[in-house]
C-alpha cells in the first residue's frame, strides 16, 4: 500500500503547551527498571504487526463494553439505539452542552455582524506563509473568511446541474466542495477505499487527498477558497463526476466538521471506516513511533573507522536523544493506553491535566470531579494513576522538570503530535461518540459505516455496497495496484 505518510494527529482541542516537569534520583533509578521491562514489552509488540494488545487496562475496557461489531451492526439501525463502545453517556451530555453553547455563541456572533449574502469559494487566501500574505494584497484572512461563512447563507454563483456540488460565479469560475466525505477513522484502511474508489471511472481525484481542512488547528489556518481549490479537477470534468474529502482525521472533528459540511453541503455522503478498536490505536500508535523514529529526536552516531564492522554490529543505527531516551516510559504503548485513558476519563469529567503536565505541577480537582472521574467504568484505575502522578510530580525538583517538558515536547513533536497522552490515537478509537455527533448533523442515509475486516474479506461486495450508496454507476472495480 503507497499510504502517504499520517500527518499530525492532532485533535480539537489539543493546544496545551508542555509543562515544567522533573524525575527524582530515586525515580530515575525506578524509571530506568521500569523502561528496561516496557521495552521488552515493547519489542514484542512492534514486531507483531497487528497482533491485539495485551494491555489490561484497554483488555478491560473493552470487555465492559458493547462489543465493536455491535456498533458497526447498530450504526445501520439508529443512533437512539446507540450503545456507545469507547464512550459512555457522559459523551453525548458533554456533547450536547458543547453545541448549545456554541449554537448560543454563534447566534449572538452573526446577530453581531449581521447574516444573509453568499460565501464565495474564489476568494484569494492570505494564509501564513502564502504569496498573497507576503505581497500584502487584499486577500482574505482566514479568520475573516471564517466570519463570512458564519453569516453567508448561501455559496456565490450558480449552483451547476451536476453529480457533484459546483457553483459558477459571475466571472465564469467555477468552483467546488466535495460530494463524498471519506471520514476515517485513522488506520482502518482508508488509504485502500480511496484508491478502490479512485478506481471508478467518475470519481475524480482531488489534488489533496488529505486536506484536513475541518479539523480546528488546520482550520484556523486556512480558508474555504484555498480548501475548495484542492476539488478544482472534478470542475474541468463531466456532469458525472464526483470528487471526495479522504481527511482521516474529520471523523474525529465532532465540534466543526459535522456543521460545517451540513450548512455548505447539506448532500454530502458520507464513508465511516471502523476497524477493531484496539487493532486500530494500536496501529495509530506505532505509527506515531515510526514517525518518531524517522524524526532528528534518533540521530545516528558518528561513523567509526570500522564502518562495515558498526553497521554489522548495528552501531551505526539511529539511537535516541537522551531527553527521548528518558521519555520511552511514556511512549510505550502501554504507558501511552494507560495516560491516553486517564486524560480521556478526565476530559469527560470536564478536567484536563493537559499532556505537557504528566509529571509536572500537581493538580487539584474538585469533589465533584472526582466522583464524576469514579463513576466512569476505569473509575478505579483513572483514580490509581492519578495519585501516583500526583505522588510523582510533588517530588521532581525544578531541573527535572524542566528536562521532562522538554523531553515530552520533543516525543510529540517529532511523533507529529501522535504520542501524546489523550491525545488524536485515543480519542480516534471512540467511536460512537464520534459517529453520534455525525448521526446528529445528517440522515442516516447519507451516512455508511463499513467494517475494515469486511473491506479485508470482501473487497467486491463493499465496494459494491458502497457504490451504490454513492448512487454510482454499477461495475466491478479493479483491486487497486499497491493493496494488500
Ligand atoms: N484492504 C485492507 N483491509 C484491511 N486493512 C487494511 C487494508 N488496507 C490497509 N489496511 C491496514 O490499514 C492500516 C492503514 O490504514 P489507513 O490507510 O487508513 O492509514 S492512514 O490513516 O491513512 O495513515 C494499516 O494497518 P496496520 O498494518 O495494522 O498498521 C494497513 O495494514
Amino acid at each position: 500500500m503507497d499510504a502517504p505518510r499520517p500527518r499530525p494527529a492532532r485533535s480539537e482541542d489539543e493546544d496545551d503547551p508542555p509543562q515544567r516537569q522533573g524525575l527524582s534520583t530515586a525515580q530515575a533509578f525506578l524509571a530506568v527498571l521500569f523502561v528496561a521491562a516496557t521495552a521488552a514489552a515493547c519489542m514484542h509488540l512492534i514486531t507483531r504487526r497487528r497482533g491485539p494488545s495485551p494491555t489490561g487496562v484497554m483488555q478491560r475496557e473493552q470487555a465492559s463494553r458493547v462489543s465493536y461489531r455491535r456498533v458497526v451492526d447498530l450504526a445501520g439501525r439508529g443512533a437512539s439505539r446507540f450503545d456507545p463502545v469507547m464512550a459512555n453517556k457522559l459523551d453525548h451530555a458533554r456533547l450536547r452542552a458543547r453545541r448549545a453553547r456554541n449554537r448560543r455563541r454563534s447566534r449572538k456572533r452573526a446577530a453581531a455582524a449581521g447574516s444573509g449574502g453568499c460565501y464565495s469559494l474564489q476568494k484569494e487566501s492570505c494564509e501564513p506563509g502564502s504569496q498573497a500574505a507576503s505581497a500584502n494584497s487584499s486577500c482574505v484572512h482566514p479568520a475573516a473568511d471564517h466570519l463570512d461563512a458564519m453569516r453567508a447563507t448561501t455559496v456565490c454563483g450558480q449552483r451547476l446541474p451536476r453529480a457533484n456540488p459546483c457553483w459558477v460565479e459571475e466571472s465564469g469560475n467555477v468552483s467546488c466542495l466535495p460530494a463524498v466525505y471519506l471520514l476515517g477513522e485513522m488506520r482502518c484502511g482508508t488509504t485502500s477505499l480511496y484508491a478502490r474508489l479512485l478506481s471508478h471511472p467518475d470519481v475524480e481525484a482531488p489534488l489533496n487527498k488529505e486536506p484536513r481542512y475541518l479539523t480546528l488547528p488546520n482550520y484556523r489556518y486556512h480558508t474555504g477558497s484555498s480548501y475548495a481549490a484542492n476539488f478544482a479537477p472534478v470542475a474541468r470534468q463531466d456532469a458525472r463526476a464526483i470528487t471526495l474529502d479522504a481527511s482521516p482525521t474529520v471523523f474525529n472533528a465532532p465540534l466543526l466538521a459535522p456543521l460545517w459540511v451540513k450548512k455548505w453541503v447539506p448532500e454530502a455522503k458520507h464513508l465511516v471506516l471502523l476497524r477493531d478498536p484496539i487493532q486500530r490505536t494500536y496501529s495509530h500508535w506505532r505509527a506515531g513511533v515510526d514517525w518518531l523514529k524517522d524524526s532528528s529526536c534518533f540521530v545516528a552516531p558518528a561513523m567509526p573507522a570500522n564502518a562495515s564492522l558498526a553497521r554489522a554490529t548495528g552501531f551505526f543505527k539511529p539511537q535516541p536523544l537522551p531527553e527521548i531516551r528518558m521519555m520511552r516510559e511514556v511512549f510505550s504503548f502501554d504507558a501511552q493506553a494507560r495516560l491516553g485513558l486517564v486524560e480521556v476519563a478526565l476530559r469527560e469529567c470536564g478536567a484536563s491535566l493537559g499532556w505537557g503536565q504528566y509529571g509536572g505541577d500537581e493538580v487539584t480537582l474538585s469533589n465533584e470531579t472526582k466522583a464524576c472521574i469514579l463513576s466512569t467504568s476505569l473509575g478505579e484505575d483513572v483514580a490509581a494513576l492519578f495519585r501516583t502522578r500526583q505522588a510523582l510530580a510533588g517530588r521532581r525538583t525544578d531541573a527535572e522538570r524542566d528536562a521532562y517538558a522538554e523531553g515530552m515536547r520533543r516525543v510529540s513533536a517529532c511523533s507529529q503530535y501522535m504520542l501524546v497522552p489523550g491525545a488524536g490515537v485515543w480519542r480516534s478509537s471512540r467511536y460512537a461518540s464520534n459517529l453520534a455527533a455525525w448521526y446528529a448533523a445528517f440522515p442516516r442515509s447519507q451516512i455508511k459505516v463499513l467494517a475494515t475486516e469486511e473491506l479485508e474479506r470482501d473487497a467486491t461486495a463493499v465496494m459494491k455496497d458502497v457504490i451504490s450508496f454513492l448512487g454510482l454507476r454499477e461495475m466491478e472495480l479493479p483491486k487497486p495496484k499497491h493493496d494488500r
